[in-house]
């Protein structure tokens, strides 16, 4: 059934309940929505389509909002097969339609399509704008948010910026509503956008310049209302700002041992009175530490020797952080090695290579288990990461 934003611009989109990974990767327990907005003015106008797992549905929204009108234009603002998965759909149902999208939309489209469409095309280029009747469409570019192609759309009228997957969030509309923003938009943005910083603070930069009163992204809730908290979010997290002083406690354990001596280390920092999270990168999911990694202003990574380095799933999680440009964050190391400890040597490589990761001199080096004789270790290590 089709949402409505205000009178002239209809939400069309669709829920996804039944993937598996977003973008092969993510858990969503929530599902995800893909959003596509129709504007019924002089013109009509359709705002991206949805992934091709919505399409029927989404026809159905399409229609049933359009009526028997014929649809002027639809703006592919994303490329991404989870917004332009139905753009054939649409050049099968409506021949006629404009195609509205930049330089690099109409270089990538065919690459998407088994033919290039012959469908007259709309190129638009930063401050573009297109006539609606009422409404007017302003383009701007957005490259990197976060792919090349990107650009976004402001509706001057009804004061909406359609942000592409900017302000998106993991969770189906049915699911989550503006209130539940929070819960999954920083996992999102962290794994999704987050190597993309400089190019959303641009995005930032530009949209601080307009009088928006309504953001409608491609996933997530249409925000309204107060938007100065979800503003200020994305300003924090694209200046790779930490959004809270906590610790996560991240552990790559293969036999227990480790997670134990980390496990203690939680204990000791949470009863100095910090707000610590324990994360077994074993076992949880992957996306959730990256986001807590960013969220929180320090780390303390503990991790086994294996193999002569080190075990994979810990290997795993800085491989991610290092792959969203992860910085300005200070790190703990503890290690554990039974007969020649490597662990903590390439983690402290890989933490080389990323911007401004501060590492406690104070390290713990396990033998096996954790030992009475560590406890002075282990007490250092935990006053010079809880900054006491
Ligand atoms: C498959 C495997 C490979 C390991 N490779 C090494 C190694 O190369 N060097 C080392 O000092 N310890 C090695 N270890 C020992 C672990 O680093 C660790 O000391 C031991 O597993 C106990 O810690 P845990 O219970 O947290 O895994 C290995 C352990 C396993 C199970």
């Amino acid at each position: 059934m089709a949402m409505t934003v205000s009178d002239a611009i209809r939400y069309i989109g669709v829920d996804d309940l039944t993937i598996d990974l977003f973008e092969s990767q993510y858990r969503v327990p929530e599902g995800i929505s893909y959003n596509s907005y129709l504007i019924l003015d002089e013109k009509t106008c359709l705002m991206d389509t949805v992934d091709k797992r919505g399409t029927a549905e989404w026809e159905s929204n399409l229609k049933e909002a359009l009526g028997e009108r014929s649809l002027d234009y639809l703006v592919i603002q994303h490329m991404e097969p989870d917004h332009a998965g139905s753009v054939q759909r649409v050049l099968e149902l409506y021949p006629d339609v404009k195609l509205v999208g930049n330089a690099k939309t109409f270089q990538m489209l065919p690459q998407f399509l088994q033919t290039a469409p012959s469908n007259d095309q709309v190129v638009v280029k930063e401050g573009d704008s297109l006539e609606l009747g009422s409404h007017t469409l302003t383009f701007y570019m957005a490259p990197m948010v976060h792919w090349p192609e990107v650009m976004v759309s402001y509706e001057s009228t009804e004061k909406i910026l359609f942000s592409a997957d900017g302000f998106g969030t993991f969770g189906a509309n049915c699911k989550h509503g503006i209130e539940d923003w929070k819960l999954e938009a920083a996992r999102y943005y962290f794994n999704i956008v987050g190597k993309y910083g400089a190019p959303v603070q641009t995005l930032l930069k530009k949209a601080s310049g307009l009088a928006i009163e309504t953001i409608c992204p491609l996933h997530g809730p249409v925000l309204k209302g107060d938007l100065t908290p979800y503003i200020q979010a994305y300003d924090t997290w694209s200046k790779y700002e930490p959004q809270e002083k906590a610790i996560l406690v991240a552990c790559a354990s293969i036999h227990g041992n480790t997670k134990a001596a980390a496990m203690r280390i939680a204990e000791e920092l949470q009863a100095c009175g910090q707000k610590v999270t324990f994360m077994d990168l074993c076992r949880e999911d992957m996306s959730h530490a990256v986001e807590l990694a960013f969220l929180y202003d320090r780390t303390v990574l503990c991790a086994s020797t294996y193999d002569g380095g080190l075990f994979l799933p810990m290997h795993d999680f800085l491989s991610h952080l290092a792959a969203k440009t992860w910085q300005n964050r200070k790190v703990a190391i503890v290690e554990n090695g039974s007969w020649a400890a490597q662990a903590g040597k390439v983690m402290r490589a890989m933490l080389e290579e990323m911007k401004n990761i501060e590492v406690c001199e104070e390290t713990l080096t396990i033998k096996s288990t954790l030992h009475e004789a560590d406890e002075p270790q282990l007490k250092a290590l935990v006053a010079a990461i809880a900054n006491v």
